[in-house]
C-alpha cells in the first residue's frame, strides 16, 4: 500500500497526516499504521498519526492516533496543523471554520495566506473541571485543586484538568527539576485515571509566563501539548496564580503558545504550525 503523507509540526510536536479526502483507509489498520509511520528507525518518525477526514458535523474532521496506536479525543497542535492544511489545500475557503474532533466541534482561524498559513488561533471551548468527566476516580462533581498527590514516596499535588483529553497538572520550583521521565510514565497510568492521562509539569515566571512540560499519554516525552498547554493556563488561574482574559506565553520545549481563558470560560489558543515534508509511505503490511 503507497500512502500519501505530509509530516507537519507544532513547535516539534510533530505528526504523519493522511488526507482522507483523498486516500481513505480502513478503520483496521489505523492502530498498527500510527506504530508503524511513528517509528524514527523504521518508519518516518512522528509523535503519531492523524487523520484529516470529511464529515458532514463540522467543515473537516481530525482523528488522533498516539505513537503507541491509541486513540486520543483531541490535539491542539494537531488542530492547527490540520487547519493549516485545510486551509493551504483548499479543503475550505474561508480563513474561520469548524473542525470536529471525538471530543466535539472547535473553530479554528486562519492568520497568514493561502501560499503560507503562518499561525493560527483555535477556540478551544470550555475546559471541563468535574473530576468524573475528566475522568478521575472519587465524587464525580468535585473539582481537583490542588489536591494532595502521592505517588511512590513523593507527595505531590494535582489539579486536573479535561481539554476534551485529561490532564494532571503539578506546579515545580524550577522546570528543570520536573520528574518528566521518572514519574510521567507513572502518572500517566496511575489507578485514579481510569482512562490515563496526560502530565504536565509548571513553573512560573511571572503574571504573563509559565514553562511548561510535558509526558504525553500515549506518546512520552513531546516537545510541546496544546491542548496540556491550555489545561496548564486553567490550572494556574484555579489555583489563584495567573489570571483569565489575560494572554499567557506559554514556554514549552519545542517554543511558545498563547493562551488565553476569557471571562465566558472559553480557552483560546494561538501559535505556529508547520510542514517539515511530504511523500508517499509503503507499507508491507505482513497479514
Ligand atoms: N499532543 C497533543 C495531544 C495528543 C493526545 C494526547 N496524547 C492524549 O492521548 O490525550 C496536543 O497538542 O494537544
Amino acid at each position: 500500500m503507497n500512502i500519501p503523507f505530509t509530516k507537519m509540526h507544532g513547535l516539534g510536536n510533530s505528526y504523519i497526516f493522511i488526507n482522507v479526502f483523498e486516500f481513505p483507509i480502513a478503520e483496521e489498520y489505523l492502530h498498527d499504521l500510527a506504530i508503524i509511520v511513528a517509528n524514527k528507525d523504521t518508519g518516518i518518525g512522528s509523535d503519531g498519526l492523524i487523520l484529516i477526514h470529511p464529515t458532514d458535523k463540522a467543515d473537516v474532521g481530525m482523528r488522533i492516533f498516539n505513537n503507541d496506536g491509541s486513540e486520543g479525543k483531541n490535539c491542539g497542535n494537531g488542530l492547527r496543523c490540520v487547519a493549516k492544511y485545510a486551509y493551504e489545500h483548499q479543503l475550505v475557503q474561508e480563513k474561520r471554520f469548524t473542525i470536529e474532533t471525538k471530543a466535539g466541534n472547535v473553530i479554528a482561524e486562519i492568520h497568514g495566506d493561502r501560499s503560507k498559513v503562518d499561525e493560527v488561533t483555535v477556540n478551544m471551548g470550555k475546559p471541563i473541571l468535574q473530576r468524573g468527566q475528566i475522568p478521575m476516580l472519587g465524587e464525580p462533581e468535585q473539582q481537583v485543586i490542588a489536591e494532595p498527590f502521592s505517588i511512590n514516596d513523593n507527595k505531590l499535588a494535582v489539579t486536573a484538568v479535561s481539554m476534551g483529553n485529561p490532564h494532571a497538572v503539578f506546579f515545580v520550583d524550577r522546570i528543570e527539576d520536573a520528574p518528566l521521565t521518572t514519574l510521567g510514565p507513572i502518572i500517566e497510568k496511575d489507578h485514579r485515571f481510569p482512562e490515563g492521562v496526560n502530565v504536565e509539569f509548571i513553573e512560573k515566571i511571572n503574571e504573563e509566563e509559565i514553562n511548561f512540560r510535558v509526558w504525553e499519554r500515549g506518546s512520552g516525552v513531546t516537545q510541546a501539548c496544546g491542548t496540556g498547554a491550555c489545561a496548564s493556563v486553567v490550572a494556574s488561574i484555579l489555583n489563584g496564580k495567573l489570571k483569565k482574559e489575560k494572554e499567557i506565553t506559554v514556554h514549552l520545549a519545542g517554543g511558545d503558545l498563547y493562551i488565553t481563558w476569557d471571562n465566558n470560560d472559553v480557552v483560546w489558543m494561538r501559535g505556529k504550525a508547520e510542514t517539515t515534508v511530504t511523500g508517499t509511505f509503503s507499507w508491507e503490511r505482513n497479514n
